[in-house]
Formats: structure tokens, C-alpha cells, sequence
């Protein structure tokens, strides 16, 4: 039984401190747009990256998200950062009803329907408090999937709206699809159906997202997506986090549909050889930058990089399957064990115990890594990844081949990804794998009959992520159409 949620309604929602709108761009004030994120770090990063790329060009950018992550967020800026802004955005922040101790993870769908019940009164009421008079006026409201309902409170300001798709464009043709009935799925009594999509690989149920399985738990989840994928016509534009050369068939399967314009990857720039002044992401707990100095110590491309991101917990008897995998290859690892907000009574998220000491002389576990640094490091070899999309992002622009042990929403999907379409990783076969079978993933990437060539595809999906981004290429052409379509009022457009 979930425990009482103490809900924070609207009105009586506490202020926060006192959030000045610091901006980044050079345009006039005429020039803004309002960028709304949901909470978590897998999507407040890639809305920080996409804001630097549009105010690269000109654009005045200011992030809105909740409370939860401004407390997340203050706890790691730097010194110089006041939680006024981040790496020179804007920050606003609007409560999500709940009060800043609940444990929202724990009760995803009370904690989903008090954010859409509270959230749009309160990024309404913040627009009016900031954007009240013509001066202000906001260009362009984008929000992200997880928070739809930003679309409705832009149009009731008369704002266009911009809906940031921040995982593959695979996923959004066929939450596309199935949402809008254009497909047959598997159902309980057909789980073996093979699901063919005009421009995607065959799939079967373990390659579909968690959220459209005939057994999914979660309720709150494919009602947002079906809400959204049903009136998709409240976006003015469909921005992906993704590069035509990784997913062209799929997004040419949804130019009669609903097109998506792709400006990934949203990677740090400095990922990817581009100027670090476009870097701008948040950590919401602090990196352990000693791993950096036990990566110099190391071979090169000698170590097993593992992480899973900042929502995973694994399961204890998955945690034991890999740290058993791990000491057998007797191979350097770099593990991050992000410890449970909470308690998990069950041994959740923990190492089984000597661990650290039966290794302590060949691998190194942090809480959290400077990931993208560790990613582009010359001793690391390949990447243990839950498969989340900005971490598969940052694989393929550092050139890092992957073994995919996929968990829960996208993952799945972004694993089928990984092994069929962009050739650059194997899968962990199994919902609670052997060692054995972790094993087996590690030697073939590492030195098995397909390493190089998983190697070279992974650094060919390199070279055509930074040809994507750079000057004149298809995603930078992408944003510099984009924002010149933001500056033509709606009155103006040929219609
Ligand atoms: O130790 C870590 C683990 C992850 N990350 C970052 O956290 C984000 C995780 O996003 P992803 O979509 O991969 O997974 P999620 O956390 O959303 O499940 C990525 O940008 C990683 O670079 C990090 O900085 N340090
Ligand atoms: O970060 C999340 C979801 C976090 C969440 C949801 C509900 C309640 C509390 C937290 O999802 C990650 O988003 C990434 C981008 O969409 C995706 O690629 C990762 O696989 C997800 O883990």
C-alpha cells in the first residue's frame, strides 16, 4: 500500500527560492522559448543540450521542471551556480503536488497523476508570473513526453508548442501505431506474434517497449502515451533525439504519418570534438572523478565499463549474476552502483558481499561516474548498459561497442537497436540471466569472431553522429530550419 502521498496543492505550494530567469542566446527578448522537462536526469539532459544547440542559434532558452529536480539538481551544481541557472539556461521550477520526500519511484502512478493534476496549474501560473507582458512573449513552449499536458497550457497562453521526443524515433513509430490501432500487436492470447512496422525490423514481445506489453504494470503510463499519440496535432513540430544516418527508414515510415525532425544526438558537444561552451548538463549526484585516474592507470580499450543508469535498481540476484560474471573474465571493470534512494529490503541495487574486496585489485566501483568522460576514455573497452537512450547515445558518439541488458520502457525496444539495426553490441539473453550468460556477452564483445567488426561499426556510427551535429550537417541544418520557422508568426505562415 503506497504510503500517504502528503500532496501539495497549487495554491498552497511552498516557494521555492527565489529562481531570477538568467538567459543564454543573443537574440532579442522577443527571442525566448520555455523549455518544460520532466524530473529525471535521462530527460532533463537532453532538453539542457537541445536548449544550447537552439541558443547557439540566436535563441533565448529557459528550463521549467519540478521542485524534486531543482533539489536534485542544487545538490550537485558547482560553487559558481546558484540554482539560477545551468551552464548559463534559465531555471523555473513548479511543483509536481507532492511533497519532496515522497517516494515517488515507489508509487509511479500516484505519483504520474498528481504531476498532471498540479503541473499544469502550475506552469500556467508561472508563465503568467514571467512571461505576462509582450516583452516577454515566449516564441515557443517544447516539452517532453512525460509531461504532454504542457501542450494544452501553451495553447491556452497562445504559445506554439514543441513536443521533444527523447528516446529513438523506433520508439515513436510504434507507440504511433499502436496507440492509434494502425497495427496488429501481441496479445495474452497471441504472445508469439511477430510484429512487422513498414521501415522497422521484424520484432517479437521482448524487443517492445514495457509500457504496450498485454502485461504491463503500468497503469499510468500507457494512458499518457495513448493521450499523447492521439493528438499529436497539438505540436506544431516533432523534434528526435536521434541522426538520420541512424534511423532514416524509420522516421521516412512517419513523414505521411506524423514527421519527427530529427536534431540528435544530444550528446555533450565536447563528446564529440565540438566546443565545450555547448556543454550543458546537469549531474543530480555527484561524480566520482577518481575513476578518471584509475582509467590512465589502465590498458587500452582493456576495461569493462557497467552502468544503469539513475532509475535502475537491479534486482540482488542480477547484481550477483554480474559481479560472478566480472571476476571470472578476471578483466579490469569500472562498475557504478548508484545506491537506492531508499531502502530496499530485499537486497535491491546491493553487491554481494566481499566483493569489493575479492576485486579490489581488479575493478573499481563508483556511485556515479563522469560518464561521457569515462565513455571517451582510451582504456575502455566496451559498455554493460541497461540500454537507456542517452547512455546508448553517448556510446555511439564515443565509439564504444555495447552489450545490451535491457530493463524496463524503452530499453527493450533500444537493445533490438543495438544488435539488428545498428550492429554495434550483443544482448544478455534472459529476464534474470547466468553469469555464465553474462559471461559468454562479455568475451564476444571483448575477443570473440565479432569483436573488430562490432568495433568498426560502432566507430563508423561515430563519424556519422559528428557529421550529423556539425556545421551543415543534417541535425544542424534541422535546428537552423527549426528556428527560423519559430521566428514566422502563425498569422504569417502560407498556409
Ligand atoms: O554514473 C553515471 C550514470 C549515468 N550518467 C548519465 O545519466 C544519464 C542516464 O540517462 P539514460 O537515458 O542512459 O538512462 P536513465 O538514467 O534515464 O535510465 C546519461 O546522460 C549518463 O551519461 C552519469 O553521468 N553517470
Ligand atoms: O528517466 C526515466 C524515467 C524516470 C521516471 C519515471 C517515472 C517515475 C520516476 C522516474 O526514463 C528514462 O528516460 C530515458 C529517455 O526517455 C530512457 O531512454 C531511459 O531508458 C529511461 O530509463
Amino acid at each position: 500500500m503506497a504510503e500517504e502521498a502528503k500532496v501539495v496543492a497549487a495554491d498552497e505550494e511552498k516557494k521555492l527560492p527565489a529562481s531570477t530567469v538568467a538567459e543564454d542566446g543573443h537574440g532579442g527578448p522577443e527571442n525566448h522559448v520555455l523549455l518544460v522537462s520532466f524530473s529525471a536526469q535521462g530527460h532533463i539532459n537532453p532538453m539542457l543540450l537541445l536548449g544550447k544547440r537552439l541558443a547557439s542559434k540566436g535563441i533565448r532558452i529557459t528550463l521549467a521542471t519540478t521542485e524534486i529536480a531543482c533539489q536534485r539538481m542544487l545538490k550537485s551544481l558547482s560553487n559558481e551556480e546558484s540554482g539560477e541557472s545551468i551552464a548559463g539556461i534559465g531555471l523555473l521550477f513548479f511543483s509536481d503536488g507532492l511533497s519532496l520526500d515522497y517516494d515517488r519511484k515507489a508509487n509511479l502512478d500516484l505519483f504520474m497523476e498528481s504531476l498532471g493534476k498540479y503541473g499544469p496549474i502550475n506552469l500556467s501560473n508561472l508563465i503568467k508570473d514571467h512571461y505576462r507582458d509582450d516583452s516577454k512573449r515566449l516564441l515557443c513552449i517544447v516539452t517532453n513526453p512525460f509531461v504532454p499536458w504542457a501542450a494544452d497550457v501553451a495553447a491556452e497562453h497562445g504559445i506554439p508548442c514543441a513536443l521533444h521526443w527523447i528516446q529513438p524515433c523506433m520508439l515513436y513509430a510504434v507507440y504511433y501505431r499502436f496507440f492509434n490501432k494502425l497495427n496488429e500487436f501481441p496479445t495474452l492470447d497471441d504472445l508469439e506474434r511477430i510484429i512487422d512496422l513498414p521501415g522497422l525490423p521484424s520484432m517479437s514481445l521482448k524487443d517492445l517497449p514495457t509500457f504496450i506489453l498485454p502485461t504491463s504494470p503500468f497503469g499510468t503510463f500507457p494512458k499518457l502515451f495513448s493521450d499523447l499519440f492521439q493528438n499529436l496535432q497539438k505540436f506544431k513540430w516533432v523534434l528526435g533525439n536521434s541522426f538520420d544516418h541512424l534511423e532514416k527508414d524509420i522516421m521516412d515510415s512517419m513523414n505521411d504519418l506524423c514527421p519527427i525532425k530529427p536534431i540528435g544526438p544530444l550528446v555533450p558537444p565536447s563528446l564529440l570534438g565540438q566546443d565545450k561552451e555547448l556543454d550543458g548538463t546537469v549531474d543530480m549526484w555527484k561524480s566520482d572523478d577518481s575513476c578518471i585516474e584509475w582509467l590512465d592507470q589502465q590498458i587500452p580499450t582493456s576495461v569493462i565499463y557497467v552502468s544503469f543508469g539513475s532509475i535502475v535498481t537491479l534486482p540482488a540476484a542480477q547484481m550477483g549474476a554480474i559481479a560472478h560474471a566480472l571476476t571470472e573474465t578476471k578483466r579490469p571493470f569500472l562498475w557504478v552502483v548508484k545506491p537506492p534512494e531508499f531502502p530496499t529490503p530485499d537486497g535491491a541495487g546491493q553487491l554481494p558481499t566481499s566483493f569489493l574486496e575479492e576485486t579490489k585489485d581488479q575493478g573499481k566501483v563508483v556511485a556515479w561516474s563522469p560518464q561521457t568522460r569515462v565513455l571517451s576514455h582510451p582504456s575502455v573497452g566496451c559498455f554493460l548498459t541497461h540500454c537507456g537512450w542517452n547512455s546508448t547515445l553517448e556510446a555511439i558518439c564515443s565509439g564504444i561497442p555495447l552489450i545490451a541488458y535491457p530493463q524496463w520502457t524503452d530499453q527493450p525496444t533500444n537493445a533490438k537497436l543495438i544488435v539488428d539495426v545498428f550492429k554495434n553490441g550483443v544482448r544478455i539473453n534472459g529476464k534474470d540471466p547466468t553469469a555464465e550468460e553474462v559471461k559468454r556477452c562479455i568475451e564476444e564483445v571483448m575477443e570473440g569472431p565479432r569483436a573488430e567488426e562490432l568495433r568498426k561499426n560502432a566507430e563508423g556510427l561515430k563519424r556519422a553522429a559528428l557529421e550529423a551535429v556539425g556545421e551543415g550537417g543534417s541535425s544542424d541544418g534541422n535546428i537552423e530550419s527549426l528556428v527560423k520557422e519559430m521566428m514566422v508568426p502563425d498569422h504569417e505562415l502560407v498556409k
